[in-house]
């Protein structure tokens, strides 16, 4: 996975040892050690993401030098996400970096499998915020389908009661969470996303909620946990159907008593949270028992907002193509240009598998892609993906060059619809195609399978345009 990412910390031995870490995974990887440095930085390109220290001044352990930074970050055109760093478990810091606009936080030092999803995540989650320009996306469609959902979105977002998001990949559920946090009483405070289904199983309570210094090998400082970083404000609860059972009862603790402990802590400490979570597993899925525990259930779904597909609401198709198409124009600095009448019609009547996040994708590429007066429908990438044939495609993939016996998918050897078309290309489309069949389209599984990153499984469906 290509991306780059900027440290920005006054400690140099700090900064390298991340730089190291870092590199192998993303690449581009930049450090910066006297912040005076960071406008020139960012005349020449600004980072997907930072990392950055809030404190640099020797002695000075407020923050302010880092909050001045994170809105000068903010401020950019296309800005990075934000992931803030600071030695000190200083949690009103750390809820103030987050209420200013930085995505994630994590405490000095840190583990190192833990820096890596931090970044993993924020690239996913820019992703996702890219959506609409200026860096606020906007739920968009005017379909009767979307009308009511944004009816309801207003309706039950001033009132406290949890929420579940349900639909499909790329539907825009995080969308809808970030929705009903904006028009709710707790807009002030931060929106804080957590990835459940990445999250392992072996962190889940030091992540949720937070640890003290030594009361495991690794917790080599107070580390606060999303609980409580998210005082006052909302937590999303993202992929919640795929928390392991036992997890799910420590949640459901938390829940039902108001409260958390830190690992090592003797007290509880109480907790003001609205929790909005999201799911792609369908309804029959979530009330199996041995998925999901309906007392947990019963205590997240107090409200259900069902995000319909978009093959479901085609009207907003041509709505979603004009803004996402005028977006990547802007970016890629490209001519605007047209859709001509038969790629909008197939367009029209494509099925988008992979919901607006595929639609999305399919623009950026043909915008890149496009050379002629009007875009055509090959511009978007669409034949390759006719994700009907998934399994079948998957089939015409030699199991060992697709890595696909470990992932236990049916595979023979013979030339099918891929057309025969054995380039490495060819095999990874399949090979993703096949696995995300395979686990009813749930991002986390199968990445798991595949061996990479959620956000690098996205970058990858984005792509191929699955
Ligand atoms: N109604 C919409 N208007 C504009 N953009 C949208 C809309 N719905 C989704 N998107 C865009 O599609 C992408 C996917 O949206 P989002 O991440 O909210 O989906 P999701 O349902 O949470 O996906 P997943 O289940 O895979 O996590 C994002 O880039 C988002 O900005």
């Amino acid at each position: 996975m290509s991306a780059y990412v900027l440290i920005l910390d006054d400690d140099a031995d700090v900064a390298t040892a991340a730089q190291l870490l870092l590199r192998r995974r993303y690449g581009h990887v930049a450090t910066l050690n006297d912040p005076a440095g960071l406008p020139a930085l960012l005349a020449r390109g600004v980072p997907e993401v930072v990392l950055l220290d809030l404190n640099f001044t020797p002695g000075c352990i407020n923050g302010a030098e880092g909050l001045a930074l994170l809105d000068v970050l903010r401020a950019q055109a296309n800005p990075p996400a934000v992931i803030a760093m600071t030695a000190y478990a200083d949690v009103p810091l750390a809820v103030e970096a987050l209420k200013r606009g930085a995505g994630d936080f994590i405490t000095k030092p840190w583990d190192n499998a833990r820096l890596i999803a931090a970044v993993d995540q924020a690239l996913a989650r820019r992703e996702a915020v890219r959506g609409g320009a200026g860096g606020s996306p906007e739920l968009m469609g005017e379909s009767r389908a979307m009308r009511e959902l944004k009816a309801l979105i207003a309706s039950v977002a001033p009132t406290e009661a949890n929420v579940m998001v349900l639909g499909e990949n790329g539907v825009g559920k995080e969308l809808v969470a970030r929705a009903i946090h904006a028009a709710s009483r707790r807009a002030a405070g931060t929106l804080l996303a957590v990835d459940m289904g990445a999250l392992p199983e072996s962190t889940f309570e030091s992540e949720l909620f937070g640890h003290r210094k030594g009361s495991f090998t690794d917790a080599k400082a107070d580390r606060a946990g999303r609980f409580q970083a998210a005082r006052g404000g909302s937590l999303f609860l993202d992929e919640i159907g795929n928390m392991p059972l036992a997890a799910q009862a420590k949640l459901l603790t938390a829940l039902e008593r108001r409260e958390v402990t830190p690992i090592g802590a003797d007290k509880p400490e109480s907790i003001d949270v609205r929790i909005i979570s999201a799911t792609n597993l369908e309804e029959a899925r979530l009330f199996d028992p041995s998925v999901f525990r309906a007392d947990l259930l019963f205590r997240l779904n107090t409200i259900v907002i069902r995000v319909p597909p978009l093959r479901e609401r085609r009207e907003d198709v041509p709505l979603l193509l004009q803004h996402y198409l005028k977006l990547y124009e802007a970016q890629y600095e490209r001519p605007v240009r047209s859709l001509s009448a038969s790629a909008m019609d197939a367009l029209l009547r494509h099925d988008w598998p992979g919901n607006v996040r595929a639609l999305r994708h399919a623009c950026e590429r043909a915008v890149i892609l496009g050379q002629g007066a009007e875009y055509a429908i090959n511009d978007f990438g669409l034949a390759a993906a006719a994700v009907a044939d998934m399994p079948r495609a998957a089939a015409a993939v030699p199991a060992a060059a697709a890595g696909l016996a470990s992932a236990g998918v049916g595979v023979e050897s013979r030339a099918t619809d891929a057309g025969g078309d054995l380039t490495l290309d060819a095999i990874e489309r399949a090979a993703i195609a096949a696995t995300l069949a395979q686990f009813n389209g749930n991002i986390s599984h199968a990445a798991k399978t595949l061996g990479i990153s959620r956000a690098a499984l996205y970058r990858k469906l984005g792509k191929h345009g699955i």
